[in-house]
């Protein structure tokens, strides 16, 4: 027998690559780091974060002495911010004179600051974090529905974590339902002052990461009362907790909501106001304002509050498609490491990865990560474009903007929670160990389905402005097929990417018509046009989803057709893309096309089998950011399982001595 210990000593005494991962990596015929810089963004920003990255890691004081998970709810929460804040600390300090961090050091000779953003912080905060909410939405509140003042006065304290914020939206009885929000902000022009009220146990704030211990300070969306007549939501800043004692304010109840599915390092907290006094100016007034007599001033649309969360939504699909590549990479070099079965008779058990069935769980989230990579491009471009455009007062494309971030961050997050369950069940019983990584990725996937607009809703929100445009052609450019004339009616089977891109928006089309007949149908039966519209729900979220699906084939599509690709990694794309879309078409067609789709499908697999591994080294993810011991780039999977079983606190001892004494000896001693 060998023993353990003996085992590892053997292999940490010389360099370990896998066999067969190294035989993968032999068989290369593309330039990875060209997919690597694609995804960056450029050869400069894979320069800039690859040493962001090795800098953060080669720091001993941001590592985890002991799996999180093994710390109770108290210690995870205070071990995950210390790592946020020694992080934050250290991006700021100056950084070391070496060769190795040459492009952070000039970023900072240039005065600009080190990115504490997404990217590196996932590196080592991997359970949700309590300043998370700060960067993503608390600041973006003070730019988006901030006045010029309003900024001047708030965002260099933001920026500078003098005050620590969140986003107080959700209450406990209304999270979808805006309109629905009790909180009260009501205007006393004697003082000029808005007095903040929780008029009822489902008026407490509920849910807002960061709230519950960290933040003192929250962007509040509350009723606005003034002259007696309510406005509808409005976004306050409002201080929670003194700024040198931490404690909260007279009249402030605020506290943490208790553990969760997943991100229980995040302190998402609960908030009351008994009849808290704040200045007029901290109604956030870039859009609307209360004057002080009391008079308010209407935004250009009322929609204009809702900016945060488009933004979020759009930052959403960006996540999605980093939690696909971390997923996809440890399926992928667990199943080319993994040996089981018998594929053909009396020869060695294959790598799981030579079954079509594997291949067929792994290769659609592969070519997903690209997809959403793609489309969150887009929608990026987009969100900018539009957000130019309002601030000039032209606020033409927010319906279009709200349409497509609601459609991607819906697509993107319900295809990702299905892929990280079927990429988990693809590595059988290690994919079940927190150690694999894949319970963290799939707290994050199913947190993003609910949050920042539950799917459903924003399924229907959708479905409302595609049903909108097709029966006054009122959409904008991304729902422009559906618009008379404009769609194909080009009924001949044409497989080329085009062909399927046009096949897509005749199935999207097709679903709205039917939807419509749908809504007519109710109506002609006398329903209310509400109640038609819920009668009509579930074929106008089939619409949706095709429509989404449309939306993210054509980016991936179009981009796959750029310029700036080398031959070989085109093909790859290019192969993806053609996989991927075949793929959902298999969800939407019934017969026709089927056997010609199934067989390219099959054939796809083959070629993709060729390349999936190097593909996902060149997502170019660091063990340590991956946090699991199945997707190692050494491929020591078997090793690292039982490294991280001996961490485990009941393998201190060889008798857990307490429960054997008290409760195991009484027990097998006792006689019936
Ligand atoms: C160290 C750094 C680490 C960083 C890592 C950290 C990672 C952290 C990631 C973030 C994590 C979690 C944060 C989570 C935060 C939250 O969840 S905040 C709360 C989010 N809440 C929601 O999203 C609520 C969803 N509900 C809604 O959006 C609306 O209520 C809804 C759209 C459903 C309906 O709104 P109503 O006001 O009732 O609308 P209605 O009157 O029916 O009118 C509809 C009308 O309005 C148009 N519309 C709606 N929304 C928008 C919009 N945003 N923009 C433009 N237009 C909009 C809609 O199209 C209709 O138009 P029509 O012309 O009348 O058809
Ligand atoms: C991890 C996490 C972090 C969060 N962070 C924050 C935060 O920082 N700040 C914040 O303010 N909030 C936050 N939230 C709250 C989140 O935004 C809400 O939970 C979310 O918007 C859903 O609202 P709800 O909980 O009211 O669900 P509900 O709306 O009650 O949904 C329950 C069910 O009802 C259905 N439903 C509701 N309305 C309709 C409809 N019109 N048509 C059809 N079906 C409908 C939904 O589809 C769902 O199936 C967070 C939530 C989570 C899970």
């Amino acid at each position: 027998m060998i023993k353990y210990k003996q085992f590892t000593d053997t292999m940490a005494a010389s360099f370990y690559e896998n066999p067969d991962l190294k035989r993968e990596r032999q068989s290369c015929n593309f330039d990875k780091d060209e997919i690597t810089n694609l995804i960056d963004g450029n050869v400069e920003k894979t320069k800039y974060r690859r040493e962001l990255v090795e800098y953060i890691l080669s720091d001993p004081s941001l590592k985890d002495p002991i799996p999180v998970e093994y710390l109770s709810h108290e210690e995870k929460y205070a071990a995950e911010l210390k790592k946020a804040c020694l992080l934050v600390q250290k991006m700021r300090e100056p950084v070391p004179k070496e060769a190795k961090f040459e492009t952070l050091r000039k970023r900072q000779e240039n005065g600009k600051p080190l990115d504490i953003g997404v990217g590196p912080s996932s590196v080592i905060l991997k359970e949700g974090n309590a300043l998370g909410l700060h960067f993503v939405m608390f600041i973006p509140a003070i730019i988006g529905q901030g006045s010029t003042e309003q900024q001047n006065k708030w965002l260099p304290r933001a920026l500078n974590l003098e005050i620590i914020g969140t986003y107080a939206q959700t209450e406990l009885g209304h999270g979808t339902f805006l309109r629905g929000l009790e909180t009260k902000a009501t205007y006393d022009p004697d003082t000029k002052e808005f007095i903040l009220e929780t008029p009822s146990l489902s008026a407490y704030k509920w849910w807002p990461g960061g709230l519950g211990k960290t933040s003192n300070y929250a962007v509040v969306m509350a009723q606005l009362y003034t002259k007696g007549k309510c406005e509808g939501i409005h976004p306050f800043l409002v201080q929670l907790r003194d700024e040198t004692t931490h404690e909260p304010l007279p009249g402030i109840f605020v506290g943490e909501i208790g553990p969760k599915l997943g991100l229980n390092s995040n302190d998402n907290g609960y908030l009351g106001f008994d009849r808290v006094r704040i200045p007029r100016d901290q109604l956030l007034m870039k859009h609307s304002q209360v004057l002080e007599d009391g008079t308010y001033v209407k935004p250009k649309s009322t929609k204009l509050g809702y900016a945060t969360m488009v933004y979020v939504r759009v930052f959403i699909v960006q996540d999605m498609a980093q939690v696909l590549r971390k997923a996809v990479t440890i399926a992928t070099r667990y199943s080319c490491v993994r040996h089981q079965s018998e594929l053909k008779p009396g020869e060695p058990e294959p790598q799981i990865l030579d079954y079509k069935a594997q291949q067929n769980k792994l290769f659609p989230a592969l070519a997903a990560s690209f997809a959403f990579h793609f489309a969150a491009e887009k929608v990026w471009n987009l969100y900018h474009l539009a957000t130019e455009n309002i601030g000039k007062g032209d606020l033409q494309m927010l319906p279009d903007l709200h349409g497509m971030s609601c459609a991607m961050k819906a697509l993107s997050t319900s295809e990702t929670a299905k892929f990280v369950e079927t990429l988990r069940q693809s590595c059988g019983g290690h994919g079940y160990m927190v150690s694999s990584g894949f319970p963290r990725l799939y707290g994050i996937a199913t947190a993003s389905e609910t949050y920042e607009g539950e799917n459903t809703v924003l399924w229907l929100q959708v479905a409302r402005y595609l049903i909108k445009t097709r029966m006054d052609g009122s959409g904008g450019q991304s729902v422009a097929y559906l618009i008379g004339s404009n769609l194909p009616d080009n009924k001949a089977v044409d497989l080329s990417l085009d062909g399927i891109i046009n096949l897509f928006q005749r199935v999207a089309a097709g679903y709205v018509d039917l939807a419509m007949k749908e809504l007519a149908e109710h109506g002609r039966q006398g329903m209310a046009p509400y109640d038609a519209w819920n009668h009509s729900a579930v074929q106008l979220i089939k619409a949706a989803q095709a429509h989404a699906r449309y939306l993210v084939a054509d980016c991936f599509v179009r981009s796959v057709k750029e310029d700036k690709l080398s031959g070989p990694v085109r093909s790859i794309l290019n192969e993806l893309c053609e996989f991927l879309l075949i793929y959902w078409l298999f969800a939407e067609l019934k017969t026709e096309h089927l056997s010609q789709l199934q067989a390219k499908y099959m054939e796809l697999l083959s070629i993709i089998r060729g390349y999936a591994v190097n593909v996902v080294d060149s997502f170019d993810i660091r063990d340590e950011a991956l946090g699991s011991v199945l997707g190692c780039w050494d491929g020591n999977a078997y090793q690292r399982l039982f490294d991280e079983a001996l961490k485990s606190p009941l393998n201190r001892n060889a008798v857990h001595r307490e429960s054997f004494e008290k409760y195991l000896k009484p027990l097998m001693k006792s006689k019936l």
